[in-house]
């Protein structure tokens, strides 16, 4: 659990955990409330990746830039490493009801977890993405696929985030149209870096589409339109973030941006 976890990666969804409790809610106490929870997102994000990369998955050597967890524990703790995080996650949450987030509010962030990263949510994504391995994909389909397996948790995150916060349920709303978007051009993004990326910054060999059998948004819309479509989404997020009319949004706002243009 430990090994891929300190494999460090670029903690986006812990980030954004942190950083929409203090776009709410300036106050200090609200960032140090959403902490274990920011943990907890970085838990289940990194299970997933650990399943993703076993040989019944992507069948991924690395991760990281090390070894993937099954290349060096092998298959069944690679498993149970990715069971014991998803696992710990929903403990870690209760930890923030000790400093002083609401009860209520601890509970609505565990529905929500529950939700989206399970098989509404991240779970069916995935599952929709291999099955979709073995036919032909739709345009419609790869949205389904991406928003479910990626999207999901960036949405967690942040819904999360504003909840300790405090956020009003317009204000959830605007930033869960936020977060989709946002969510949506980080894999394409993703998918646009598996091809043209650089190795040593990604942390993993760079491969094309046909190698890997995927279908993704380069693939069905060429590379142009998929850059294009990264900048409409990112910019489709930003005006759902303003909406959303936030104390301070300014470090979400640079995080899109980021998003945007990141080479990693
Ligand atoms: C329940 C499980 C196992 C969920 C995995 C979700 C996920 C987003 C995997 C990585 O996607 P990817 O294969 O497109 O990314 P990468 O290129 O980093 O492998
Ligand atoms: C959802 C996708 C695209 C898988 C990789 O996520 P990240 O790019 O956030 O991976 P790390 O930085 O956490 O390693």
């Amino acid at each position: 659990m430990m090994y891929s976890l300190e494999a460090g990666g670029k903690r986006l969804r812990p980030i954004l955990v942190l950083t929409a409790a203090e776009a709410v809610n300036s106050d200090s106490l609200a960032r140090s409330q959403a902490m274990p929870v920011a943990s907890a997102i970085e838990m289940i994000h990194t299970y997933s990746l650990i399943h993703d990369d076993l040989p019944a998955m992507d069948n991924d050597d690395y991760r990281r830039g090390k070894l993937t967890n099954h290349k060096v524990y092998g298959e069944a703790m690679a498993i149970l490493a990715g069971d014991g995080l998803l696992t710990h996650a929903f403990y870690a949450i209760t930890r923030t009801v000790a400093l002083g987030t609401s009860p209520e509010t601890a509970l609505a962030i565990v529905s929500d977890l529950a939700r989206l990263a399970g098989a509404p949510g991240m779970v069916g994504g995935q599952a929709a993405d291999i099955l979709g391995e073995q036919g032909v994909t739709s345009l419609a389909e790869l949205e389904y696929i991406h928003l479910h397996k990626t999207s999901d948790l960036i949405v967690f995150s942040v819904l999360a985030g504003a909840r300790i916060g405090g956020a009003t349920q317009q204000q959830l709303e605007s930033l869960q149209q936020f977060a989709r978007k946002l969510g949506l051009a980080f894999q394409i993004q993703d998918d646009i870096l598996d091809l043209i990326g650089d190795e040593a910054k990604l942390g993993k060999p760079v491969q094309s589409d046909v190698q890997q059998q995927k279908v993704t948004y380069p693939f069905l819309l060429g590379m142009e339109k998929s850059v294009a479509l990264v900048e409409r989404l990112t910019e489709e997020s930003k005006q759902a973030l303003a909406d959303a009319k936030l104390a301070k949004p300014e470090y979400l706002l640079a995080i899109a941006d980021y998003l945007m243009n990141r080479d990693h």
